[in-house]
């Protein structure tokens, strides 16, 4: 589809888009106009929240009311924010948040109402989690926290997604009622990224591994990085990859709802990069070391071989084999990693 870009304001924050989002700027650029602007203005509104999340520099005294309150920002046409540290990644979407809120006061309300509802939603349950000292220190408690962080910070994207779509008629109604699914997209790619980012969180003095987990491989989450405890850490990666696996029958049911072809693009890219960036961390030493990533050569045979259905089924069949025959028999994980993948399979 043609960009026609129509204000100062629009072009700035399609520059915004590049600047903080490699892997969903370019998928947002692929939809139908009559979503793009939308979408995109939902992506920067939730990564200045998400960069508000992640700045360890601000003190919760002003941290956790600002989250809260964000969504009140959208009332406005001139807030920004600059009370970032320097070295914030993102933080030019909160110094020139002017921009998003100039074309996001140009969407049609419906779409506006759905962006402040999940803003007001997901800044809540940030703030919730950021009073938790012991979830800092020592990851989440339990599994149900676990899905609970990931419901406020990636769930509440995809029932946002969702809402979006069905409204513009790209995708069936009865998503709308089978909200789990929605939940699942965004719940699968936000433990990926969990699994994935174990030490970039650790060096930030934080972390997102539910102990319910971690804690029957390990007294402290730290010690995977110390090579006489890596058989325990890769039996814990396991059994962290063996749970985000339980939402993808979700995916593959969500995916077959949607019927646009750029909507569904854009839906089905994430979804398999992150079942080949679990492939990737499965029985991996280097997460204990590095932020692990695909490959660049993968990355794009993935976008090319997933413009249908049947290529993103492939895909992920793919991908749950080389798990299954990466998992060592003395993992003690091995059986329900085998049964799950074989659960799929058949699926799929
Ligand atoms: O700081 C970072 O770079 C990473 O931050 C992670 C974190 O802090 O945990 C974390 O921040 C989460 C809070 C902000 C969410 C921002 C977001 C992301 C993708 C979007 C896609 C389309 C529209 C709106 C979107 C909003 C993060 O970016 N995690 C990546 C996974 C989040 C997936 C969201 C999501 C959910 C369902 C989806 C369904 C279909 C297509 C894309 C989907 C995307
Ligand atoms: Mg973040
Ligand atoms: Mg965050």
């Amino acid at each position: 589809y043609p960009l026609e870009i129509t204000s100062e304001s629009e072009r700035n924050c399609y520059a915004l888009l590049k600047k903080t989002s490699r892997s969903f700027a370019a998928v947002i650029m692929e939809l139908n106009p009559e979503l793009r602007n939308a979408i995109m203005l939902f992506y920067l509104v939730l990564r200045a929240l998400d960069t508000v999340e992640d700045d360890m520099t601000i003190d919760p005294e002003t941290k956790v009311p600002l989250l809260r309150t964000f969504d009140s920002k959208l009332l406005t046409k001139d807030w920004t924010f600059d009370g970032n540290g320097p070295n914030e990644k993102d933080r030019i979407v909160l110094v020139q948040f002017d921009q998003i809120l100039i074309e996001y006061h140009k969407l049609k309300p419906q779409y506006q109402d759905v962006i402040k509802d999940i803003t007001h939603k997901m800044g809540n349950g940030m703030a919730d989690y950021i009073n938790d000292k012991e979830f800092n220190l020592n990851g989440v408690a339990t599994i149900k926290d676990y899905d609970l962080y990931c419901h406020y910070v990636a769930g509440l994207v995809g029932e946002g997604l969702t809402k979006l779509s069905v409204a513009a008629e790209f995708g069936a109604p009865s998503l709308i009622k089978d909200m789990y699914l929605s939940e699942s997209m965004g719940l699968f790619l936000q433990k990926t990224n969990i699994i994935r980012d174990y030490k970039e969180d650790l060096d930030d003095g934080r972390s997102f591994w539910p102990k319910e987990i971690w804690g029957k491989y390990t007294p402290e989450l730290v010690n995977f990085s110390k090579p006489e405890n890596l058989k325990d850490g890769l039996d814990c990666i396991s059994d962290l990859v063996l749970n985000a696996l339980g939402h993808v029958r979700d995916v593959l049911v969500y995916l077959s709802l949607i019927y646009d072809n750029s909507t569904f693009n854009f839906c089905a890219i994430p979804q398999v990069m992150a079942i080949a960036t679990l492939a990737e961390v499965f029985n991996n030493p280097l997460v204990f070391k590095k932020n692990v990533k695909i490959r660049k050569g993968t990355t794009c045979k993935l976008i090319l071989n997933s413009r249908t259905y049947e290529g993103v089924l492939a895909i992920f069949s793919q991908y749950l084999r080389v798990i299954h025959h990466k998992c060592p028999v003395s993992d003690p994980n091995y059986l329900k990693i085998g049964i799950k993948c074989g659960e799929l399979e058949q699926f799929i």
